[in-house]
C-alpha cells in the first residue's frame, strides 16, 4: 500500500493521522503547498513530507486528492500525464463528480469518490464510497483501507452528496448540539469544564448505546421518559420550538448548498 494524500488541510491531515497511527501503508507521501499541518509527522517511518505532487504520484500507487473543490481541477491536471491504470485515484472534494474527474485523467482510470469526516483521525470516520466503471474492482481494496479507520459504506454516486451533509458535515452538526447542551448546563450552574464533560459522556453514551443495542432511539427515549417526569416536559418543549424541524431544515439548507457547489 503506497499511498499519497495531494492536500493536506483539515481532511488530508486528519486523513494521514489516521492511517499512521495504523501504520496501515508500506510509504506515505504527504504533499502540499503548505506542509505545516503535517511537518510533524516527517521523522514517522515511511513517511514523506513533500511539497512535489508530481513526486508524491509517481512514487505511489493509491493517491488520495483532499483538495478544496476549487482547487482540485487544475492540480488533477497538473499530474495527470503521470497517473497511469494502475493507479486508484481518490477524491474527497466535496460536489466534484467523478465524470468531472474522468474528462481530466480519462474513463480508464480507476476512480474511487470518498466521503469521511475528520473522525478519521482517530480510527471513527463514516466514510462512503463510490467508484467509476473502471474502479469497481478496486473498491473492496479501498474498503478495506477505510474500515481500518472507522465504518465504510459503498454508495450509488447520486447519494454522495446526501451522504457528505449526514456524514461530513454531520460532525459540525453533533458538534454543535454538544455546544448547546453545555451551554444549558452552565445555564444549570455547572463549570464551563464540567457541563462540557457532562455533555460530552451523555452524548457519547446517546450513540453507543444505539450502537450496542441496535434500538431505535425512540424506543431508547421511552425508557427514559417517567409519565409526568422532565424528559418528556422538556422533549416537548424542544418539539413545539423546532428542535427536529430545525435539524431537517439544516440538513437540507446544506443539501441545496452542496448542489450548488457541483454546478460551479
Ligand atoms: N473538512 C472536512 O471535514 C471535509 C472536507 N471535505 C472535502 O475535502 C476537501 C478538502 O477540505 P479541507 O481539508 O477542509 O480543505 P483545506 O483547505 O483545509 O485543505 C486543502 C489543502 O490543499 C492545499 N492545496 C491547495 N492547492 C494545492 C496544490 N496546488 N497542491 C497541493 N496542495 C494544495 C491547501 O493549501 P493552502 O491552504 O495553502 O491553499 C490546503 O492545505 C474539500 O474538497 C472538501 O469539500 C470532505 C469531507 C469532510
Ligand atoms: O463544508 C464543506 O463544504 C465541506 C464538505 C463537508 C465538510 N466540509
Amino acid at each position: 500500500m503506497k499511498i499519497a494524500i495531494i492536500g493536506t488541510g483539515n481532511l488530508g491531515s486528519s486523513i494521514a493521522k489516521g492511517l499512521i497511527k495504523n501504520k496501515s501503508f508500506t510509504s506515505l507521501y504527504l504533499s502540499d503547498k503548505n506542509t505545516a499541518a503535517v511537518s510533524v509527522f516527517s521523522d514517522e517511518d515511511y513517511v514523506t513530507v513533500t511539497h512535489d505532487n508530481e513526486l508524491a504520484v509517481k512514487e505511489s500507487d493509491i493517491l488520495i486528492f483532499a483538495l478544496q473543490p476549487r482547487h482540485i481541477d487544475k492540480v488533477l491536471q497538473s499530474v495527470s500525464s503521470s497517473i497511469t491504470s494502475y493507479h486508484v485515484v481518490m477524491s474527497v472534494a466535496a460536489g466534484f463528480e467523478i465524470s468531472r474527474i474522468e474528462s481530466i485523467l480519462g474513463k480508464d482510470k480507476n476512480i474511487i469518490r470518498i466521503m469521511p469526516n475528520t473522525a478519521i483521525s482517530i480510527g471513527k470516520s463514516m466514510t462512503c464510497l463510490s467508484a467509476n466503471n473502471q474502479g469497481q474492482s478496486k473498491i473492496e481494496l479501498a474498503k478495506k483501507i477505510f474500515n481500518q479507520l472507522g465504518t465504510t459504506m459503498v454508495i450509488p454516486e447520486e447519494q454522495i452528496q446526501a451522504a457528505t451533509v449526514i456524514c461530513a458535515s454531520g460532525i459540525a452538526f453533533w458538534m454543535r448540539l454538544v455546544r448547546a447542551t453545555t451551554q444549558g448546563a452552565i445555564q444549570l450552574g455547572f463549570e464551563a469544564e464540567e457541563a462540557h464533560q457532562l455533555a460530552l459522556q451523555t452524548c457519547y453514551g446517546a450513540a453507543s448505546l444505539l450502537k450496542e443495542s441496535g434500538r431505535h432511539p425512540e424506543a431508547e427515549i421511552d425508557r427514559v421518559t417517567t409519565p409526568s417526569g422532565c424528559t418528556i416536559e422538556g422533549l416537548n418543549e424542544m418539539e413545539h420550538q423546532g428542535l427536529s424541524s430545525s435539524l431537517i431544515k439544516g440538513i437540507t439548507a446544506s443539501f441545496e448548498k452542496i448542489n450548488q457547489i457541483k454546478k460551479s
